[in-house]
């Protein structure tokens, strides 16, 4: 029993083994496997079309994988494993007919883990003007709203796929360091795939690096500090 237990501490957040994906005659994940361990801050981080996208979409059970596994907590990826994560899609359709506050209260209502005092706290740290329409946002807020909308959610992993999308440098750092931060105690296990390494580089603790569908490479963000290298020295030397 006590055995069980220990296995369960070192469960990785996500697992993923061998997975593929192929599209069109065209190999987008060629035997893709890594695992987010839990409770960190893993930057998913990658160049162009390196199919980050594509991974956070079969991770979230959004895509299916050619072949391969992928686990959430120990458990196969799919429909049960939803209610455990909370996810930031690249490319998201928040309706626009909406306010915010209207679409708020849609989300409170659909999402069961849903936190309406972390979401009120961080419609202030997010200034959200609450009796905005969506469709009069401007892509900077709507990428603050859709970041709203998934942190407001007690899912104990949370994907993030480019959420400062047309958030300026200052917020961008403001809500790196003030949000994620906060919420980033040990408990959530949070998986953020961005270019904006130098905005999250003091927040991730773990790093997976993926080029043309391959992983390249995969480490401690501490283990990279002792050799004196930064995550964008590092970034430059799998990539450049
Ligand atoms: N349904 C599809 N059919 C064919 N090719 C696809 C499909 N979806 C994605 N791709 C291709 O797969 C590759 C990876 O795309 P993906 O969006 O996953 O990359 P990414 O790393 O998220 O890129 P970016 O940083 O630009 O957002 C790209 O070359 C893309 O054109």
């Amino acid at each position: 029993m006590e055995s069980n237990n220990e296995g369960k501490e070192r469960e990785a957040a996500v697992s993923c083994i061998d997975v593929s994906l192929t599209a069109r005659k065209k190999t987008i994940l060629n035997k893709v496997s890594f695992e987010v361990p839990k409770g960190t801050i893993t930057g998913l981080l990658g160049p162009n079309g390196a199919g980050k996208s594509s991974l956070l979409r079969i991770i979230s059970s959004l895509a299916t994988a050619s072949s391969g596994t992928v686990a959430i907590f120990g458990e196969p990826a799919g429909e049960a494993a939803l209610r455990k994560l909370s996810l930031l899609p690249d490319r998201g359709g928040l309706p626009g007919w909406q306010t915010a506050a209207q679409w708020l209260a849609f989300a409170k209502g659909i999402y069961p883990d849903w936190d309406q005092v972390q979401c009120e706290q961080l419609t202030e740290d997010l200034k959200i003007a609450s009796h905005t329409r969506i469709s009069s946002m401007s892509r900077g807020e709507e990428a603050r709203l859709q970041l709203l909308t998934c942190l407001s959610r007690t899912a104990p992993l949370v994907i993030l796929d480019e959420p400062f999308t047309g958030v300026d440098m200052i917020s961008r750092e403001q809500i790196a360091s003030t949000v994620v931060g906060a919420l980033a105690d040990g408990t959530r296990t949070f998986l953020i795939a961005t270019h904006d390494i130098r905005e999250m580089e003091l927040l991730f603790d773990h790093l997976v690096m993926i080029g043309n569908g391959e992983i390249k490479a995969a480490r401690k963000v501490d283990q990279l500090r002792q050799q004196g290298k930064s995550v964008e020295a590092f970034y430059r030397e799998v990539f450049a």
